[in-house]
């Protein structure tokens, strides 16, 4: 069947859902178009459907191809925002990768390598999981293109600087303590946010601590609110090329019943967005969304959250990639 898409300013936009039924034909994510039909993109979205590092439910590998289906009603202006991001810059979907389900050591080496070539042509990327084990070769590759150790704000539930599970190093529970060793993060510029639920004992929140995380709690979210926060964490981060990992569990399971590990206590989607949309002008190098395991999902709920959490990342990602462009003409 033809494709009618919304295009503008020459990029070629998502299918058009006044022409064609947004439940109808193959599902990429909010129906853009796939990386072969376009010539090139800004930024893209690509799918990591790894999850042999969870401690807990199993599921997220289901987790991409889960987002891309929530994310059919998604329409092409950012009214939260004013940014209509799929006309600003070109955005693709560029698949999924091919990771092997059955070796860590050899997927988080395809995971880094694949996010390299994508990026190659200087675009950003939008990853969804998947465990988060995968933010770990995403983060390198980011570092890597950002040419030196990258801010980090972490939306989680969990610390994720543990450091072994039955002895194994790379999980989904370990990724940032990795990130920590191998120098790959600015550690005058990361901090967890929405972080709630028992611990193994204090000594996390001290390994954490002297790694340099900073810590926003959901009750933090709570109780400061949503501006003081946004405030502290811009201060924090200033202008440095900066990573975003949203683990999709830092959302109450109210919000978001999807995913292997869910605590009580946390923050609504709506506090995740517009701390989110707070971030608007920072230098994005990179983002991922984690942890949506579908099978405990009901009603989409999990995968909407998701879907709009990508929305607003890709907008703020085009929004600083258009007035960037806008001012290097000048
Ligand atoms: N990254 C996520 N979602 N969870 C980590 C939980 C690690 C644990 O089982 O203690
Ligand atoms: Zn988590
Ligand atoms: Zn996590």
């Amino acid at each position: 069947m033809e494709e009618l898409r919304i295009e503008e300013n020459g990029n070629i936009g998502p299918i058009d859902a006044s022409r064609i039924p947004r439940f109808a034909g193959l599902g990429t994510y909010a129906r853009l178009p796939r990386i072969d039909q376009v010539p090139a993109a800004d930024i893209k979205v690509v799918g990591v459907p790894f999850d042999a590092g969870v401690s807990y439910r199993p599921g997220s590998r289901f987790g991409s191809t889960h987002i891309r289906e929530s994310s059919r009603l998604l329409r092409p202006y950012n009214p939260a925002l004013d940014v209509s991001p799929f006309a600003l810059t070109q955005v693709a979907d560029a698949g999924d990768m091919a990771v092997n389900p059955f070796n860590i050591n050899e997927a988080i080496e395809t995971i880094q390598q694949n996010a390299l070539d994508l990026t190659a042509d200087g675009s950003t990327l939008v990853t969804l999981g998947g465990d988060h084990t995968i933010a770990l070769p995403l983060l390198r590759a980011a570092a890597e293109r950002a040419g030196a150790p990258v801010a980090m704000l972490h939306f989680d539930a969990h610390l994720d600087t543990w450091d072994t599970y039955f002895g194994a190093e790379y999980t989904h529970g370990t990724p940032f303590r990795r990130a920590v060793e191998e120098g790959i993060l600015d550690t005058e510029a990361i901090s967890h946010v929405g972080t709630r639920g028992p611990l193994y004992g204090k000594k996390d929140l001290e390994d954490d601590k002297r790694f340099g995380f900073g810590i926003v709690t959901s009750s933090d979210v709570y109780y400061q609110g949503v501006n003081e926060i946004v405030h502290k964490l811009r201060d924090r981060i200033g202008d440095r090329p900066l990573y975003i990992s949203v683990d999709i569990d830092v959302l109450d399971p109210a919000h978001a019943p999807g995913t292997g590990t869910p605590e009580a206590g946390g923050i609504t989607s709506r506090e995740l967005l517009e701390i989110i949309r707070g971030l608007r002008g920072m230098n994005i190098v990179g983002a991922d969304i984690v942890e949506v395991a579908p099978a405990y999902d009901h009603a989409e709920m999990t995968g909407v959250a998701a879907s709009h959490v990508a929305y607003d990342l890709v907008s703020l990602i085009a929004d600083k990639r258009a007035n960037d462009k806008k001012a290097a003409q000048a």
